[in-house]
């Protein structure tokens, strides 16, 4: 390569060339070496080839942060390990520190690799002329590059060494140039300029110098640059060895790579086997576990089937017991309220009775008295008007006798004075006849004087004992009064007995079984307190098999005021309701009718020839002919009607007239009137008896599945009874409706059809309404509508249902297991009647004071 050419083509530097040439400093290789990276950047030496890709861009990024100054890069003045150590920068300004380098440069922000190449490569390429914008491999694998220097050194510590000298090598940085190198060159170039100016006129002498100098530059430039050779063939040799090195470092890399890559793909391949097989184990897991989950699930079901199975069982158990105790307490607690009822009726009946007995001994004793008293007193008068007759006789006689006595005395004292005369002349013989007859008048005198004072005596008597018998007369009287005081208690008592007993009542009669078992088996009933108050009665349903095998039979107890077994008759009966039958004479309206399913018995109960409605007419005229006594008289008079399929039809009237004739219902001042009915006066009890017969007779009477006999009707026996009491002058109007009510069984049971059908529908309406208004009275709301006027039944007992009524309802059931159901239905029904409470009943009394 020709230089000269090459610089003729430069712009001609106005630089001196140093003198001091053929001395070429530290400086100068320094500078050269910095050339000679170019030349060699330019003489397309290989580049050492990137180990890796990576390598590339922190060279770069090396490159672009080396040519930022330090205020680019912020304060730090060693952002990065990688750059050269202060020692380094000290040595090459000549012991100088960089604080100090810094100074003197005026810039403390120019040490950068940047400015060190450029004024290295400009200093280069001013004296050589080449081109300083090549790039510089030595910046590439230079120290300022961490990852290269680190690669480096491992790999072996020639190229390390290498890449220190390159380091050692590099200029200084413009600003700063060390002051030995810039005294050199200004050493040179004062002794040139100081050789030219004494040249000055010499040309030649100047041009031979020149040429010598240049020669010299030359020759120092050419040993400079044999110099840099050297060096650069060294540093080649040396790069040759270190791209030895990398290669074989790059083929033990790759070798390793590809072995890395075999063992990643053996890995891989394990790792999919692995996977397989973890996944397939993972599957039958899975299965194992689903198949386990399945178990438990089932083994779950099974123990919550198992647990809620015993949590109902446990539930039921503890229902049925809670049920059995609430029964329990139920019938202990209606034991215990009856049995205080029962203690407060027995107190009550007990005082009462009491308390009646005591006022009729006392009137009766007042009575006794009052006979016995007027007896004695009349046997005493009798006795003494006797006396006193006798007396007046004695009397009469002492008086004749006295005026006897006065004519004799007047006689004597007649003779007694011829006496005395006598005696006078006779002397003393006369004067102890004298003597003696004055004797006789004084004893006689005294006799007349007795018989006197006895007579007043007499009299007085006499007045005593008619005083003492006005005193019995009144007494009597008042006693009489008082009896009829009592009476009036007694009703009032007897009523409040009534009342505590209920105004609504229901006892229930079990019929005897029939004699042949042709109806069927009999059903089992219980009477628990048989021995005691007989208000139980308790019904066995039928036998029932559990799934277990176990045979039970489920209880119906039931409460009522009375039960009846089958033994009892109905006398008995009508024990119980005869204080009720007193009622309606007392003034009071009484409803007494017999529910129950065909067959039950309600017709021998209420219409039998000794039923309830004969015995209550024998009572009702029994007691009111012992009213008479009591001031009372009554008179009574019978209806007797039949409700069928809605209409009413007179059952004392002819049966011809029972479809032509039509009957209205109307209710007047309290009073229920049916129009044109046959009225019977109930003049003696037997009335009573042609009454049942003729009724009996028209009655309707239908054959059903049920019963060939059944009453298909409602039949009401209305009494009335007024009376009058003379005495006390009051009055009562009372009504006694005794009820047969058709039979309730249910239409599906009765089997009935066409017209059986239609009259078991409209009984059930009735029946069904009968209940309702027994409900609606039960509220026992003030004004509350009661649906009376929802069947002609209710409409007709519309007065004796309710407020000013009692009454009482029989509950008829079979025996009979085949119609235990329908028992039972009569039986709950018959339970919703007794816990009704119907409010207090008032008589139709009035007192005409
Ligand atoms: N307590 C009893 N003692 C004896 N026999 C009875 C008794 N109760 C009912 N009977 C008899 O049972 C049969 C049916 O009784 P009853 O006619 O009184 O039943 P019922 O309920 O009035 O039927 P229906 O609803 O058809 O009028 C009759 O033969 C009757 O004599």
């Amino acid at each position: 390569m020709d230089y000269s050419e090459e610089n003729s083509n430069m712009q001609v530097s106005r630089m001196r060339p140093p003198s001091n040439i053929g001395s070429p400093g530290k400086l100068g290789l320094s500078e050269m070496t910095q050339s000679d990276n170019n030349v060699r950047t330019q003489s397309k030496m290989p580049q050492p080839r990137p180990i890796k890709h990576k390598l590339a861009a922190p060279v770069t990024e090396s490159v672009a942060q080396r040519r930022k100054v330090f205020p680019q890069r912020g304060e730090d003045p060693y952002p990065r390990s990688n750059m050269p150590p202060p020692q380094t920068a000290q040595s090459i300004t000549g012991g100088m520190s960089l604080a100090d380098a810094g100074k003197r440069a005026g810039s403390s922000a120019t040490y950068t690799s940047s400015s060190r190449t450029a004024s290295s490569a400009s200093s280069v390429s001013s004296m050589s002329g080449l081109p300083s914008s090549k790039p510089d491999f030595s910046k590439s694998v230079g120290p300022g590059h961490g990852h290269t220097k680190s690669l480096y050194s491992a790999r072996g510590g020639q190229l390390s060494k290498t890449f220190s000298q390159s380091t050692r090598n590099r200029p200084a940085p413009n600003g700063s140039r060390p002051r030995s190198a810039s005294g050199t060159r200004n050493q040179v170039a004062s002794t040139a300029s100081k050789q030219v100016a004494k040249e000055e006129w010499n040309e030649e002498a100047k041009r031979g110098q020149l040429e010598g100098v240049y020669a010299d530059f030359l020759k120092m430039t050419k040993s400079n640059f044999d110099d840099s050779i050297t060096t650069i063939q060294k540093r080649n040799i040396e790069l040759e060895i270190a791209k030895q090195q990398l290669e074989t470092s790059n083929s033990i890399l790759t070798k390793e790579l590809d072995a890395t890559r075999e063992k990643a793909q053996t890995l891989e391949g394990k790792l999919m086997t692995t996977t397989i097989s973890l996944a397939t184990s993972l599957d039958e897991q899975a299965r194992a576990s689903k198949i386990e989950i399945d178990d438990l699930n089932r083994s779950h079901r099974y123990e919550l089937d198992d647990i809620r199975r015993e949590r109902l069982a446990e539930e039921e158990r503890q229902l049925r017991s809670h049920r059995d105790e609430t029964h329990e307490l139920k019938r202990q607690a209606a034991m215990e309220l009856q049995d205080k009822i029962l203690e407060i009726e027995k107190n009550l009946e007990s005082k009462l009775e009491e308390e009646r007995s005591r006022r009729i001994r006392e009137v009766e004793e007042l009575e006794a008295q009052i006979q016995r008293g007027g007896q004695t007193q009349l046997v005493e008068l009798e006795n003494k008007t006797l006396e006193l007759q006798i007396i007046q006789g004695a009397l009469e006689d002492a008086k004749a006798g006295l005026q006897r006595e006065q004519a004799l005395k007047a006689e004597a004292q007649r003779s007694l004075s011829g006496l005395e005369e006598k005696m006078r002349t006779m002397g003393l013989e006369t004067s102890t006849t004298i003597m003696s007859l004055q004797s006789e008048v004084q004893s006689q005198s005294a006799k007349i004087h007795f018989l006197e004072s006895g007579s007043r005596e007499q009299s007085d008597r006499y007045a005593e004992m008619e005083a003492s018998l006005r005193e019995a007369q009144e007494s009597a009287a008042s006693s009489k009064t008082k009896l009829m005081k009592e009476e009036t208690l007694r009703r009032s008592l007897f009523n409040q007995v009534q009342e505590l007993k209920g105004n609504i009542r229901v006892m229930c009669r079990v019929r005897p079984a029939p004699s042949n078992d042709a109806e069927g088996q009999v059903a089992q009933i219980k009477y628990p307190d048989v021995d005691k108050e007989s208000k139980e009665v308790e019904l066995l349903g039928k036998e029932e098999k559990s799934s277990l095998g176990n045979v039970t039979r489920k209880k119906y107890p039931f409460t009522f005021d009375r039960v009846f077994g089958p033994e009892c008759q109905n006398e008995e009966i009508f024990g119980e309701i005869s204080q009720l039958v007193q009622s309606a004479l007392d003034g009071y309206n009484v409803c007494i009718f017999c529910y129950g399913q065909t067959g039950s018995g309600k017709t021998h109960t209420m219409s039998s020839a000794d039923g309830m409605i004969p015995r209550a007419t024998r009572q009702i005229y029994e007691s009111a002919s012992n009213a008479k006594e009591k001031g009372w008289s009554y008179t009574m008079e019978g209806n007797f009607v039949e409700v069928y399929n809605e209409e009413i039809h007179d059952l004392l009237g002819s049966s011809k007239d029972f479809d032509r004739k039509k009957h209205e219902i109307r209710h007047n001042d309290k009073q229920t009137i049916v129009t044109g009915l046959e009225t019977v006066p109930l003049t003696s009890a037997n009335t009573v008896e042609k009454i049942l017969d003729s009724a009996a007779k028209n009655r309707s009477v239908a054959a059903t599945k049920s019963n060939e006999r059944s009453s298909r009707s409602h039949s009401v026996f209305i009494l009335k009874l007024v009376g009058k009491n003379s005495t006390t002058n009051e009055t009562s109007e009372g009504i006694l409706n005794l009820v047969d009510l058709a039979g309730s069984e249910r239409l599906k049971s009765s089997g009935a059809e066409g017209e059986r059908m239609k009259e078991t529908q409209n009984i059930n309406k009735s029946l069904s309404c009968l209940g309702d208004v027994i409900g609606a009275l039960g509220q026992g709301k003030e004004g509350a509508h009661i649906p009376y006027r929802n069947s002609k039944l209710t409409y007709l007992l519309q007065n004796s249902l309710g407020g000013n009524s009692k009454t009482l309802m029989f509950v008829m059931a079979s025996p009979l297991e085949a119609h235990l159901t329908e028992t039972l239905t009569s039986l709950k029904f018959a339970t919703k009647v007794h816990n009704t409470h119907i409010g207090t009943a008032k008589k139709s009394r009035r007192s005409n004071d």
